[in-house]
């Protein structure tokens, strides 16, 4: 896990940096607070923070209450290393929004603790943050987390000059394999079937469950073309091969419908969905094991 040290007296540093990394912990150094927050603010910047309290241009305290109030997703656990040890001061870094102090000079086993207590928070929140994203069955985005990121990608695209599609996809007479197989052998083939569909996708597009056996992918920069090669990689993912279950190998097909938004054209998320979703069922009045895509 990285942890970032921010502090510009450059042997405190290298001490830090040679307990944590003893410690296995990968360390990203800060000699400024200006430097420190934006390190933080980075997307996959560390969630652990030994911030000095005392630091040239922005100080520890600005750097915790600059990174609370920035609203970001990601919960950052921040100690701040400070030689003022009054309670109005502990008090003061508490509320601009530190987790714990330590004081200066420090001790490395009480450092070492209190990183540990940090860490235990850090992972706990993640796994919430999974849990509340995740679909159980499948384990690809649930139906809150799916529309969500759509949501952020087409505001995020309204800057951009860039294209955005949409793929319904919904595995073909679903009934019809739970009411021969059984709901348990339905559950395995959808889990499998999310898997290689999965697998169909690039790496920067999104894939959730939106519901029952509708799946729904999220493809930034991508144009018509693009989503039905995409599209058709999902397709052959199920059609070429049935799913070995417990129950026995079942065939199973997948239909879906495709929606894009050009470059200029206008998006709102449920004008989008709405063709995906009428062009996934023109592809099962096609018979289905098909794909269609909606008019622009
Ligand atoms: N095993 C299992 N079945 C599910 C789950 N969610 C939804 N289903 C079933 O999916 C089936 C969907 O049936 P329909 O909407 O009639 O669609 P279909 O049989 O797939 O037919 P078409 O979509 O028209 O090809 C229902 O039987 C649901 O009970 C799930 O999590 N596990």
């Amino acid at each position: 896990m990285k942890v970032l040290v921010a502090d510009d007296d450059p042997i405190s540093v290298l001490y830090l940096q040679d307990v944590l990394s003893e410690w296995g912990y990968q360390v990203v150094v800060a000699a400024d607070g200006l430097t420190a927050e934006a390190i933080l603010r980075q997307a996959d910047g560390p969630l652990l923070a030994v911030l000095d309290w005392m630091m040239p241009g922005r100080d520890g305290i600005d750097v915790c209450h600059n990174i609370r109030q920035a609203g970001m997703e990601r919960y950052v656990y921040m100690i701040m290393l400070t030689s003022r040890t009054e309670t109005e001061f502990i008090v003061a870094a508490m509320n601009a929004g530190a987790d714990d102090y330590i004081a200066k000079p420090f001790i490395a086993e009480e450092m070492r603790v209190r990183v540990r207590a940090g860490r235990r928070i850090v992972d706990l929140e993640q796994e919430l943050r999974r849990q509340a994203t995740r679909d159980a069955l499948t384990g690809i985005f649930n139906r809150g987390a799916i529309l969500d990121l759509l949501q952020k990608e087409i505001a995020r695209r309204a800057r951009t000059p860039e294209c955005l599609s949409v793929i319904f996809a919904d595995l073909d007479h679903f009934k019809r394999i739970n009411d021969t197989y059984g709901h348990l052998a339905g559950d395995e083939v959808l889990r499998e079937a999310t898997q290689r569909m999965a697998a169909a996708l690039r790496t920067y597009d999104a894939f959730g469950r939106y519901g029952g056996e509708e799946l729904l992918a999220v493809l930034p920069d991508c144009d018509p073309e693009g989503a039905l090669i995409v599209a058709e990689r999902m397709r052959s993912a199920m059609a070429d091969a049935s799913v070995p279950t417990a129950y026995g190998e079942i065939a199973v097909t997948v239909s879906i419908g495709i929606a894009s938004v050009s470059h200029a054209g206008a998006a709102d998320m449920t004008g989008l969905l709405h063709r995906a979703d009428g062009a996934l069922y023109a592809a099962k009045l096609r018979g289905r094991n098909f794909i269609a895509v909606a008019p622009s």
